[in-house]
């Protein structure tokens, strides 16, 4: 059970469900290939059957920890930073991203879009899922629209997710990991025949690095 105290500073953003954090390189969408310091925050309830980090799924066995001591950290190693999870959005962003743009760190979020939007961002990759779709709101403020493909219904999925997003939001079609043989080929063909889109890898597990 977590005590009262606890529950009031996680509803301010100034403790978070940590899960993991660690330094790597971006290996997907936009930013592919930048170095930036990933925070993943536990907690969802969106039920991708694919998902490749369900360990997160679960608040309950993430410590709460220190919003500040999160910060301390990540300004040791990069001037980026990558909240993800879980989904991060289940949680009050607002309290971190200012602690980081206060240190000049660029805020970047991976999200499913499920839940509001809180926090400052430099950067939103918006990855809509069919079983608990987006909020209204976050389409306009996308950066970037990456559609995870599984099944060649996804390419229609694609279509209407994109006609929500604004005219310079990037739009990405990224192969699900364990049918990437087939999918990837789908997308690659998909892609030269709608070249609105452009391909994105899970490049960090190519190269086996975190
Ligand atoms: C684990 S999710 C966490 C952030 C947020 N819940 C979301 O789904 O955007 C991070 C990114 O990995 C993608 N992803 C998860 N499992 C995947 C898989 N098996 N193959 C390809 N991409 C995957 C998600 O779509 C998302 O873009
Ligand atoms: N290297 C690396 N890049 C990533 N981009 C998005 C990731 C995520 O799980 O949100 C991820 C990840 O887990 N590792
Ligand atoms: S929304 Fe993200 S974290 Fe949640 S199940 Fe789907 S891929 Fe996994
Ligand atoms: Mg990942």
């Amino acid at each position: 059970m977590i005590d009262n105290k606890v529950q009031q500073l996680i509803d301010k953003g100034e403790m978070l469900p940590l899960m993991e954090e660690f330094y790597t390189i971006q290996g997907e969408g936009s930013h592919t290939g930048k170095a930036a310091y990933f925070i993943r925050i536990g907690g969802c309830d969106v039920g991708c059957h694919w998902c490749d980090v369900k360990e997160s799924w679960n608040a309950k066995l993430h410590p709460p920890t220190k919003t500040d001591l999160i910060v301390e950290n990540a300004g040791k190693y990069a001037n980026t930073v990558v909240i993800t999870g879980g989904e991060p959005l289940m949680w009050s962003l607002d309290y971190i991203t200012r602690k980081l743009q206060n240190s000049s760190i660029k805020t970047h979020i991976e999200t499913s879009g499920a839940y509001p939007l809180s926090g400052k961002w430099d950067w939103i990759c918006l990855s809509p899922k069919k079983t608990k779709l987006p909020l209204k709101g976050i389409y306009s403020e996308a950066h970037e629209l990456k559609i995870i493909i599984s099944n060649k219904h996804d390419f229609i999925f694609a279509e209407e997710q994109a006609s929500k997003v604004s005219d310079t939001c990037e739009l990405y079609l990224q192969p699900e990991w364990s049918k990437r043989d087939k999918m990837t080929e789908q997308i690659v063909e998909y892609v030269m025949n709608n070249p609105k889109w452009k391909i994105s890898l899970q490049t960090h597990k190519y190269l086996n690095i975190p």
